[in-house]
Order: C-alpha cells, then structure tokens, then sequence
C-alpha cells in the first residue's frame, strides 16, 4: 500500500514516535511525507520514505495529486490544531481530496493508531481491488 505520512511541527515528535513503534508494519509498505517529516522519520527509523516538497512550499499538494490520480491508499497527517499554518488552503484540499476518493484519512494519533492497526489485519485489501480497477 502506498502510505503518505505527514505532521506538523508540534506533532512531528508524535509522528517519530508512531514510527518507530510501527516500523515492522510501515516497512511492508511505501512511504511519501512532506519534507521535514520525512527526513525526521528517515533519521528515527531508517524507512526508506520519498520524500516531497515541505507543506508550506507545497508538499501537501503533491501529496493531493497523488490522491488525485487513485495513487495513494492511506494518509496519516497529524495536524496541529491549536497553531494557523500559512498553508492551510493546501492542508483543506488535501483533506478534501481524500473524501473524493475515499482514501482512508487520520488526522490525529487516535485514528492513525485504529489505521495502522486496520492495515496489518488486512482490512485494507479492498483498496487493491479499488487499484486494479485503474
Ligand atoms: O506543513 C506540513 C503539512 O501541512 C508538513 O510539512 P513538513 O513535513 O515539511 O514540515
């Protein structure tokens, strides 16, 4: 499955830490982020993880054509609520993007914990069928 792992400053450190605690499952699977926290997570974990712009610059949007294009299966992007980003049309969009394509989203470490878990227990295969429909 292709995964798009993505957090903002304030939750990189739980971004690293979810990581490292998933590494076993993540490795099974490819990895995009935003360019920070791609690099935190390469650093952290040793994953090999493309990364894109950082989201300011427009890593959020690459992400999004990705989703665009029925090319990503989960995105865990632990979003800072308390803080304005500069980006935040980019942030709405891709959010919206991922209800368009109904590609499975958590935006917190509640939900991206339930995700992870759904992955390794196999509850992701129909997006394989979703896939080989392309
Ligand atoms: O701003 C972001 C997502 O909106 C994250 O970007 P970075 O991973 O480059 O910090």
């Amino acid at each position: 499955m292709k995964i798009a792992l993505i957090a903002h400053d304030k939750k990189k450190p739980d971004m690293v830490n979810f990581t490292i605690a998933y590494t076993n499952i993540l490795k099974h699977h490819e990895l995009f982020a935003t360019g920070t926290t791609g690099s935190r997570i390469g650093e952290a974990t040793g994953l090999d993880v493309y990364r894109f712009q950082s989201g300011p610059l427009g890593g959020d949007q690459q992400i999004g054509a990705m989703i665009a294009n029925n090319n990503m299966d989960l995105v865990i992007f632990l979003r800072d609520p308390l803080t304005a980003q500069p980006h935040e049309p980019d942030i709405i969009a891709l959010m919206r993007l991922c209800d368009v394509y109904q590609v499975p989203l958590a935006t917190n470490m509640g939900g991206a914990e339930i995700l992870i878990r759904a992955l390794e227990d196999g509850y992701f295969e129909w997006r394989e069928i979703v896939n080989n429909e392309q």
